[in-house]
């Protein structure tokens, strides 16, 4: 599979892309397996892929890098538990001397023992060395107990503090940083960091444990004769070179296919997801979703396969080589022996010394390649908290004026960040400039895509302009408190979270700072005319609003719309912001929700509405419409409608939905259906998707879709009414 990944065509052109990849060079998914473009499976899931990965990785970097991963570790369970970080710390380097000590007490007992003499002296002789290889093996045990407690209750702490580092990061982050696709990924990597960290505590107080054995082996060995400790090291190496290279291997591939894991991961969510179960059965989509899933969990199988092939041969050189080193060692050894030139009493400590370190050298090895590993996800979680901190929304600023007068965008532009490749981007907002006077209600117009919502998220502070001024009575908004200018704002936004909690904090949420009172939520539910609706449930309030746990409840489209102007209620902010606060609700709930709204009015509470509904804005003081990121207009209703520009087309349009006759239905013979071209309304697009086959006969007579239904002004539908 992997092969067949190397050799698929990423320009779409229909060329090999290489003929034969390295097999130790990581592949990358190609767009027909991150991707599933074009190919049998057809769809392009439009997901983009991965840049490349960020790595710094080699043998000599591994190493450099030792102290400071040490030092992280250290910093990472000193953070979360000073006393047990301490006790680990001196419990390992306590080991670690217990056993250098208990090395040369060995030493000294062999020494004794292959001395010359009568055996009875030779044993007397050999007695306090023996009860110091006792004394330091029991407290080597006593250390050993005192590190397992310590390092269990440091691990657990150590991840809860990482993990809420990363949770405080991603709720820090502006909003454009979360909705950056880098950023994302980095978020994505980072996650794994936390439980790295956890496992780093264990492995660097074995290295540390190791470190200190090893030394003490070193030390003996090179007092017994200088060649023997090029010997260890060269017996050892290979082992070192087989983890390390199988690491970085491991690590290269995560990141190389990380994209890939991910959109697999959210083919998974869809299809169990309940917001996706209608159209999935409906329209069928789960064996097309499941196909998908399929085609990249086999890439991703491949790339595994990969992985062990390699894994298994590097292993087997390694191995080769360490057999190679060993006998070499013992040659040498030997080769002594034979000369002379060394004491069979000094020979056979070299053997236990040899034995001690390579087990050291070994333990070390393999330590500190699975601390590296850890360490590298630690690295990207510690990437993501700089780069967090670099894009957090910032603390402090000057003070907004308490009671404003009038809010006012100067010449303001915004483009979205982030948007396709070698594509110009078109700015959402263009040189936009206009008031929004407090204590009135100002209507956004526009058609879709117009800019009504970005607009408003800048007003809120959600984006900053990339040129212009935002000013609150002169104040310009980029060098305010942004935490102040939030808590001016409450928003209904298009698509308000429906938070899978009761009814009663789905309203709460709107202030979580403010004390929850019944008075306060009543209030709330009574403005947004939710109380009938809230009184029907199961548990009123206190119903569960999410339907995939038990005793959860599920709310229409419309409940939840009414749930969220209450929570915006709630809120009780100086500026309300309701973006498209009726597109759910029946014509009797729509008449009631704009009655509310103007009744804020009177209140002096400031409301700025987005609505494609017209008649719902007659009431507003004033009106802007925007047209492709520009404003084009700005009055007040009559203004507008007597000016015969933008917003009176519009209106007339919505108008004469409700005056025209509804022209008789053409009868068609059946299956004489002509090309979709034939049936469309003059100017109405087919979406892509329509045009292309989908392999099921439509019936004679079948109903186009709703788009094309749809000659302007031609015919009632009752989701207009209002
Ligand atoms: N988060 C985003 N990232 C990138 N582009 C965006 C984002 N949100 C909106 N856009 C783009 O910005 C432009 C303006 O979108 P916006 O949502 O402000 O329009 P709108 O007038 O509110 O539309 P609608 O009436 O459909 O709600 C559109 O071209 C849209 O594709």
């Amino acid at each position: 599979m992997a092969g067949k990944g190397q050799d698929a065509d990423r320009s779409g052109t229909g060329a090999p892309r290489r003929k034969r990849a390295r097999r130790d060079r990581t592949p990358e998914p190609s767009d027909s397996e991150v991707l599933l473009f074009g190919g049998p499976l057809r769809y392009d899931m439009g997901w983009s892929q991965h840049q490349g990965a960020f790595l710094e990785l080699n043998f000599r970097a591994m190493l450099r890098r030792l102290p400071s991963m040490l030092a992280v570790c250290f910093r990472l369970a000193w953070q979360a538990d000073r006393r047990a970080a301490r006790t680990v710390l001196a419990a390992e380097i306590g080991q670690g001397l217990a056993q250098a000590v208990s090395l040369l007490a060995v030493n000294a007992v062999l020494a004794r023992l292959i001395a010359d003499g009568p055996i009875e002296d030779r044993l007397r002789d050999a007695v306090p060395a023996l009860v110091a290889v006792a004394v330091v093996m029991t407290l080597a045990a006593l250390l050993r107990a005192a590190s397992t407690y310590a390092t269990g209750r440091l691990e657990p702490r150590v991840e809860r503090v990482a993990t809420e580092r990363y949770l405080e990061c991603a709720a820090a982050v502006e909003l454009a940083a979360i909705e950056d696709h880098t950023f994302h990924k980095l978020l994505d990597t980072a996650k794994w960091g936390a439980q790295s960290a956890r496992r780093m505590i264990t492995y660097s107080a074995r290295v540390v444990n190791a470190l200190i054995s090893l030394v003490a082996a070193a030390g003996v060995l090179t007092v017994l004769h200088p060649a023997l400790l090029p010997l260890l090291i060269t017996m050892t190496l290979p082992s070192a070179w087989s983890a390390l290279t199988i690491a970085r291997r491991r690590y290269t591939s995560f990141h190389a296919w990380v994209q890939h894991s991910r959109a697999g991961q959210l083919i998974a969510r869809l299809l169990t997801q309940p917001e996706s179960a209608p159209e999935i059965r409906v329209h069928g989509v789960g064996p097309f979703l499941l196909r998908h899933f399929r085609a990249m969990s086999e890439t991703a199988e491949a790339e595994q396969a990969r992985l062990a092939d390699l894994a298994a041969r590097t292993g087997l050189i390694a191995a080769a080589w360490t057999g190679l080193a060993t006998v070499a060692t013992y040659a040498t050894l030997g080769g002594l022996l034979l000369a002379g030139t060394m004491a069979l009493s000094v020979a056979a400590t070299a053997v236990l010394a040899i034995r001690t370190g390579s087990a050291s050298l070994n333990t070390l090895v393999l330590e500190v390649n699975s601390l590296h590993e850890e360490a590298l996800f630690v690295g990207d979680m510690q990437r993501l908290y700089a780069e967090a901190d670099e894009r957090a929304i910032p603390v402090g600023g000057d003070p907004l004026p308490a009671e404003p007068d009038e809010i006012r965008l100067e010449n303001v532009t915004f483009t979205y960040p982030g948007n396709s490749p070698g594509k110009a981007a078109r700015p959402a907002l263009s040189d936009v400039t206009l008031s929004v006077p407090l204590g009135r209600i100002v209507a956004l117009v526009g058609e879709n895509g117009s800019g009504k919502t970005t607009l408003v998220k800048l007003l809120a502070g959600l984006y900053r302009p990339d040129s212009g001024r935002i000013l609150w009575d002169g104040v310009d908004a980029a060098d305010v408190d942004r935490r102040e200018l939030a808590e001016r704002i409450a928003m209904v936004a298009q698509d308000f979270k429906r938070w899978p909690f009761t009814a009663r904090v789905n309203v709460a949420v709107g202030r979580p700072s403010a004390p929850l009172t019944d008075e306060r939520i009543a209030a709330a539910v009574a403005e947004a005319g939710a109380q009938d609706m809230l009184a029907d449930l199961p548990n009123g309030l206190d119903t569960l609003l999410a339907r995939e746990f038990s005793g959860g409840h599920q709310l229409s489209g419309g409940q939840w719309q009414r749930l969220g102007i209450a929570r915006a209620a709630y809120r009780r902010g100086q500026i309300l912001i309701v973006d498209e606060p009726t597109a759910a609700l029946d014509a009797r709930a729509e008449l009631e929700v704009f009655e509310r709204i103007r009744a804020l009015a009177g209140t002096g509470q400031t409301v700025i509405l987005i609505t494609h509904r017209l008649a719902s804005v007659r009431h507003a003081d004033l009106v802007h419409v925007l047209d492709r990121g520009r404003l084009v207009e700005s009055g007040t209703p009559e203004e507008l409608l007597a000016k015969g520009g933008v917003y009176a087309e519009l209106y007339a349009l919505q108008a004469e939905q409700f005056t025209a006759k509804v022209p008789a239905r053409p009868r068609e013979p059946a299956g004489a259906r002509g090309p979709a071209e034939a049936k469309k309304p003059t100017g109405a697009k087919e979406p892509a998707e329509l045009k292309e086959p989908t392999g099921a006969k439509e019936p004679a007579g079948a109903e186009e879709p709703a788009e094309s239904k749809e000659p302007t002004g031609a015919k009632v539908s009752a989701g207009e009414a209002g």
